[in-house]
């Protein structure tokens, strides 16, 4: 029998993150037969000796003000002197651009519509959609499932838990380093479309229709994220069916994230300052009360809550793709001292076998801002570092 070190390290290889070109779907590792058969206990313990991060739920249950030290964030006490000292402060909630879906979809008031699309896109990366037309009991099955599932006990909400190697599943996101600091949050991460690259193993379960209403809020979030692709890439003067045919048959993928109260919310942060690796993220604020800043013009500036908006924001890949005329802008979420919040994010991104690169017609005669790589690698490189501003981007440039 083999020394139970070097057991476990031999497993983590074997299941270790890996992209599988296989007629254009991007197949995260499958598990060995063997390591399905374990026990719930036993897929806890290996997670744990991965990466030794605690649930931060768990942990906000059992701290009292004694924070460990890995979620103190040195920069936000400067932050928070400064905020003090400065007169307008650094996180007022404010108003990013609202697109009304109704009149971007309406002949009579698209142009206008698309004109303010194209202007947030520039001046904000940020902007909130109303009037989506998602039915109010998707978004309402929705909420009340996410909720659910938080609510569950630790040990029923571990038999979603990732696995070393795995992108998908319930724990904290990139956490790649003993050394790094921690987000005071958990989440939930699964692939939903195109659903061939499903893995219902990862699925929550608190609700029988949980799964169905995942499926229906992924083809609304879809139909509605297909339309502002259309228009952006109108508004970036491709025409409108060359973003969409890209994005058409990439992947979605949601997030829900969890981000209890904490006793010291002005030292943690929920997530990490970072900018989405993504095309274009459609986020959902379930919780109605505000945590998400983005970084605009120095600052951080809070962004409202409206129910049942969408806050979208431009991800990476439209940046490249665009060659920097539209931006990728860094975002955080704060936490609060009594409340939790939930927000899912839901990711539109390529698929295997697709390039990430400027788009030619928009590098004519104008210098190429970044490097074009296959998809594969793109997310190769994404995956394997931990969140930290736009590092993700600066790695695409072509000066880097
Ligand atoms: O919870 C939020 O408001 C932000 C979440 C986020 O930025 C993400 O999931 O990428
Ligand atoms: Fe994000």
């Amino acid at each position: 029998m083999r020394p139970k070190k070097e057991k476990i390290k031999q497993e983590e290889s074997a299941l270790s993150s890996r992209v599988i070109k296989e007629e254009k779907r991007v197949e995260l590792p499958k598990l060995e037969e063997r390591v399905e058969g374990r026990d719930k206990e036993q897929r806890v313990r290996r997670r744990k000796v991965t990466w030794g991060v605690d649930n931060v739920q768990a942990l906000a249950g059992r701290v009292g003000s004694d924070i460990p030290e890995r979620y103190i964030r040195p920069e936000r006490q400067n932050e928070y002197a400064h905020s003090n000292s400065s007169s307008d402060g650094c996180a007022g909630v404010g108003s990013i651009p609202i697109i009304d879906y109704n009149k971007l979809t309406d002949p009579n008031f698209s142009d206008e519509e698309a004109a303010k699309l194209h202007s947030a896109c520039q001046e904000w990366g940020f902007f909130q959609v109303v009037n989506h037309g998602v039915p109010g009991d998707i978004l309402y099955k929705m909420k009340q499932d996410t909720e659910g599932f938080f609510k569950l006990p630790l040990e029923e909400k571990e038999s979603v838990a990732q696995l070393p190697g795995h992108l998908e599943g319930y724990g904290q996101a990139f956490v790649l380093s003993e050394k790094q600091k921690l987000d005071w949050g958990d989440m939930l991460f699964i692939g939903t479309l195109p659903s061939h690259i499903r893995q219902t193993r990862f699925w929550p379960t608190n609700s029988h229709s949980f799964s169905e209403t995942i499926d229906k809020y992924s083809t609304e979030v879809k139909r509605v994220s297909d339309i502002l692709f259309r228009k952006i890439s109108e508004n970036l003067g491709l025409g409108q069916g060359k973003l969409y045919e890209m994005f058409d048959d990439g992947i979605l993928a949601l997030r829900f994230n969890y981000y209890p109260p904490c006793p010291r919310p002005e030292e943690v942060l929920g997530i990490s300052p970072h900018s989405d690796g993504n095309g274009l993220t459609l986020l959902l604020q379930v919780s109605d009360f505000p945590g998400l800043q983005i970084r605009r013009k120095g600052r951080w500036f809070t962004v409202e809550v409206i129910p049942g908006a969408f806050v979208c924001n431009v991800g990476d890949i439209v940046e490249i793709l665009s060659n920097g005329r539209y931006k990728s802008v860094e975002h955080r979420a704060v936490v609060s001292e009594r409340n939790e919040r939930i927000s899912v994010a839901a990711f539109r991104t390529l698929n295997v076998g697709d390039t990430v690169g400027p788009i030619s017609e928009l590098v004519q005669g104008e210098e190429v801002l970044y490097k074009t790589l296959p998809f594969e690698e793109y997310l190769k490189m994404l995956t394997g570092s931990k969140l930290e501003g736009r590092s993700n981007i600066d790695r695409m440039k072509m000066d880097a």
